[in-house]
């Protein structure tokens, strides 16, 4: 296995993300988020841009998943979702970069297939993270040669829109788990507290991302104001 992939196993991923108009946009922050993420015992860190991955590389040695975030128009696809992008986070030595790796069309009009295989004859050793929606698009992307796929995207595509992987018993995972047959399977997304993490852990992933329970003040205050008016 991968000396990376070996780091990661069976750990803990945290996502260090606060976006333009989040309380915590700041690259500074995000640096300090990731080492406490370390001090707690983190394996390694998903960050978004160039300027947040350059501070987090600074503040830790731990593998870093980068993605970059950009918009094209009325272009659905925005977890990095071109070269230009891809060419920015190999610049930043990002240890794993990972892409939508939904059966949308890409900003300029390809499919996945054909982006994969731009990337992999550009950047041959690269660790590559599919962020899917559905089991079927985790099954294409272990088959097109990613080397990670997680359900990221699941809840944020159209036919998904507010679904979590908690809904259904963890139904997805499980079935991603079982037909993936080579790339390694992460649960990210909506793992929203330490028993959801164990309990995907429990279903053979490789290892857990979690972002927002835990560097996302602003939904965890949500979530206890919720909580006590119920
Ligand atoms: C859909 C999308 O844009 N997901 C992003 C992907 O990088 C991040 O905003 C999430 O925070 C990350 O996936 C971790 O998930 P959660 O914060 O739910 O633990």
């Amino acid at each position: 296995m991968h000396q990376i992939l070996e780091q990661i196993k069976k750990g803990l991923i945290v996502s260090c993300q606060a976006l333009d108009g989040e309380p915590l946009h700041s690259s500074f922050i995000m640096g300090r988020m990731a080492l406490a993420a370390k001090e707690g015992g983190a394996v390694g860190i998903r960050a978004n841009s160039v300027t947040d991955i350059t501070e987090i590389k600074k503040q830790v040695d731990l593998p870093v998943i980068g993605i970059i975030k950009q918009v094209y128009g009325d272009n659905p696809v925005f977890i990095t979702p071109t070269m230009k992008e891809i060419d920015a986070l190999a610049e930043t030595g990002a240890e794993i970069i990972a892409t939508d790796a939904t059966n949308r069309k890409r900003p300029d009009g390809s499919d996945l297939e054909t982006f994969y295989k731009e990337v992999k004859s550009k950047y041959p050793n690269l660790l590559l993270m599919a962020d899917v929606s559905s089991v079927e698009e985790a099954i294409a992307a272990d088959e097109l040669g990613f080397d990670i796929v997680a359900p990221t995207l699941y809840g944020y595509t159209e036919e998904t829109n507010g679904l979590k992987i908690d809904d259904h018993n963890y139904d997805v995972i499980k079935q991603i788990v079982n037909e993936v047959k080579h790339a390694k399977v992460i649960a990210e997304g909506n793992v929203s507290t330490p028993e959801i993490a164990k309990s995907v852990l429990d279903i053979n992933v490789h290892a857990v991302v979690v972002g927002g329970a835990i560097t996302r003040p602003q939904i965890i205050t949500k979530r206890f104001v919720e909580a006590m008016k119920e």
